[in-house]
């Protein structure tokens, strides 16, 4: 781990592209006089103030909780551009679902203007303090949202490696390290949480060195929560980090970062322009998708959308442009002036779905809202995909594939408070891959649609797996190990980071920690173990499909596949568990887990009579129907399959057997 030499090298590389710095500069003043009354448009921002070398562009990134959004507050509060105490806390954090689980689910842009008096020669040699542009992308700390995180990371030439004082180098601080530091940018460490009694900068500086060969005296020291240490943070992101590279008289390209529907504007992309300069009304083009669009507004996020009429190489803002939808916006796409021939950027990964579940709305005949629901959303969340798809048990519905549970959950938690669309979910899958005795070879992203033909044997299947990262307090090792080894882990490394925390790599089927694993994981070991996972290759395993029979007939919603060494023991809990939430019917009801023809487990639910009207001796007849009226409401929320009715219920606790 020394990566220090090659950061070195490319900001040299970086260096030596800014040797433009100053035609950018003559260019921009001489852009100003021909443009600068269209961008006045509000506050008065006139945006050809700012040549790249006046533009910072960093973000913040670390582990879950270590204190990104408070500091990303307290940033845009020193700038003025929100005020303390107006406002919520965790500005950035603008979606319900972040606001209520303390969590970053969206990365999100702020633009700021702070005054600073350079120390580099050629650049103010007036000393006069002289206002900078700086644009702030709080990132998502949580693994399901990696893919944000390396998406922002694309717009900026450094980041804040923001670190617990208390807690220290965790799985996280580890991968977005390697994300900012495999995108060559400026990290600048920051330690944070200075303010708690057991902060120990001291050994997070220590940790910092071991694991990253970052210099301790480069670490900054703050609390976000008292302010100590803050005044020193937008000094060191202008002086340590290099302006954007790019040439504005080169042909306009813009890096599209991000878009979301605005029931009132449209489609609002967010960009990152790279080379040129882009105006109102300017027809530019997608090199993605072939398109020609009219730029109806374009601005900053200041912090709210904010018309500027222009935005120029280096800086990030937004464009509304005539794209009906947010398909039509690919992320990572180039967009350029319709006129000029340009080399489209490098783009991003797509993003790698790891999970998959069918969506089911809980009353059959709202498919089409739950249709409508869907779209909207993943207008605002393009990382889900979806296909239509139908179960006999629960109807028509769809197969979506998520970045992780997490993401999967708050998908779930977004369709019911954004859209009111009440959702049946099937056990979370991870695509697996089978070959036929024919040789033909079938991604499976439903386990319900994996074949059993006896023309048509399966002769060899393959799993997906993770390379996970562990860090733990050392008297955790043992309990770690054996959670590893159960879940079929194979270790592949154990350091110590120093005398108390033990790192360890694990290769780990995705499948043994898709449902739970963390949990358990935060159990065993108080709390105290992070984790943090990346997607690894394929490998043999040996798979079977395991089938849930209620009287006989399978429930293909609640089919899954699994290990064959398993499949017993995820047989025998999902029986009890489904018998434990089906009501007593008046008919005796077997639940059966079957491999093929064998039965691996059995449950029986003896029959009863169940009359509503029992307990409702003589009386009035309104109690007896509104009693009877409710047994129906009831009876809508219940799947039948076959004869046997299941509540939603049954759906949602199979999701948490593993
Ligand atoms: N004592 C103390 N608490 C802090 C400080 N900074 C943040 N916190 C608290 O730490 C918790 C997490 O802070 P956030 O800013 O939401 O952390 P985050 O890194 O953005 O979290 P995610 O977005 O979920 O990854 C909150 O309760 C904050 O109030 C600090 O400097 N000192």
């Amino acid at each position: 781990m020394k990566p220090r030499s090659k950061t070195c090298n490319k900001i040299v590389e970086r260096k030596k592209k800014q040797s433009n710095l100053e035609e950018n500069l003559a260019l921009t003043t001489q852009l100003s006089s021909t443009i600068s009354r269209t961008n006045r448009e509000k506050d008065n921002i006139d945006l050809t103030q700012y040549p790249p070398e006046r533009i910072r562009n960093f973000s913040i990134i670390a582990h879950i909780d270590h204190g990104k959004s408070t500091l990303a507050d307290r940033l845009l509060e020193l700038t003025g551009t929100i005020r303390r105490g107006h406002g919520q806390p965790q500005y950035l954090d603008k979606l319900q679902v972040e606001r209520e689980r303390g969590i970053t689910v969206k990365a999100q842009t702020a633009t700021m203007f702070y005054k600073h008096k350079f120390n580099a020669p050629g650049i103010n040699e007036d000393n006069e303090s002289s206002s900078v542009l700086i644009n702030l992308i709080d990132t998502p700390g949580h693994v399901d949202f990696s893919y944000e995180v390396s998406r922002s990371l694309a717009a900026c030439q450094g980041a804040l490696l923001v670190v617990d004082a208390a807690q220290g180098v965790q799985a996280q601080t580890v991968a977005n390290f390697y994300l900012a530091f495999e995108s060559n940018l400026t990290i600048i460490p920051v330690i944070n949480k200075i303010d708690q009694p057991t902060a120990d900068p001291d050994r997070v500086k220590a940790q910092l060195k071991s694991m990253f060969d970052l210099e301790p005296s480069d670490a900054l020291l703050t609390s976000a929560k008292t302010g100590v240490g803050l005044e020193h943070v937008l000094p060191a992101v202008i002086e340590r980090i290099p302006a954007p590279p790019g040439v504005i008289s080169s042909s306009l390209r813009m890096l599209l970062l991000d878009s979301y529907y605005d029931e009132y504007k449209g489609v609002i992309c967010h960009v990152a322009v790279v080379d040129g300069a882009l105006r109102k009304g300017d027809k530019i083009s997608s090199a993605g998708f072939g398109q020609s669009y009219e730029v109806l507004d374009v601005g900053i996020m200041h912090p709210e959308l904010t018309p500027t009429g222009v935005l120029l190489t280096g800086q990030v803002g937004y464009i509304v442009t005539g794209m009906r939808s947010t398909k039509e916006a690919r992320i990572g796409d180039t967009l350029y002036h319709s006129k000029s021939i340009v080399e489209p950027l490098p783009g991003f990964k797509p993003a790698k779905h790891m999970v998959f579940s069918g969506l089911y709305p809980a009353d059959g005949s709202d498919f089409e809202a739950l249709n409508h629901a869907i779209e909207r959303l993943t207008c605002n969340d393009a990382s889900v995909s979806v296909t239509k798809e139908s179960s006999t048990a629960l109807g028509l519905g769809f197969r979506c594939g998520f970045l992780g549970l997490l993401h999967m959950d708050v998908f779930h938690q977004r369709l019911e408070q954004e859209y009111g669309a009440h959702v049946i979910s099937t056990v979370p899958t991870v695509p697996y891959i089978f070959e036929y005795s024919d040789g033909s070879k079938v991604e499976v992203q439903n386990p319900a649609a994996l074949l059993s033909n006896p023309k048509k044997q399966v002769t060899a299947s393959w799993e997906p797996t993770v390379l996970a990262t562990i860090i733990i307090p050392s008297e955790y090792v043992g309990p770690v190990i054996t959670l590893c080894s159960e879940r079929r882990g194979q270790q592949l490394e154990y350091t110590f980071i120093d005398s108390q925390r033990v790192f360890m790599k694990y290769r780990l089927p995705l499948r043994e920690i898709v449902v739970d694993f963390y949990n358990e994981l935060k159990s065993i070991t108080s709390g105290y173990a992070s984790f943090d996972y990346d997607d690894s290759e394929y490998q043999q395993s040996d798979l079977v499909k395991l089938d849930i029979l209620l009287n006989g007939q399978p429930v293909d919603a609640m089919t899954t596949i699994v290990h064959k060494l398993k499949a017993q023991r995820l047989g025998r809990d999902l029986v009890e568990k489904l018998k434990k939430f089906i009501d007593r019917q008046m008919f005796e009801i077997i639940i059966q887990a079957a491999i093929g023809s064998k039965v691996v487990a059995r449950e029986t639910i003896s029959a009863m009579r169940k009359n509503v009207l029992a307990k409702c001796y003589g009386g009035d007849i309104t109690r007896k129907k509104k009693l009877l009226e409710k047994q129906k409401e009831g009876k809508k929320r219940m799947k039948r399959v076959g004869s046997v009715d299941i509540p939603q219920e049954a759906f949602h606790e199979l999701l948490k057997v593993s």
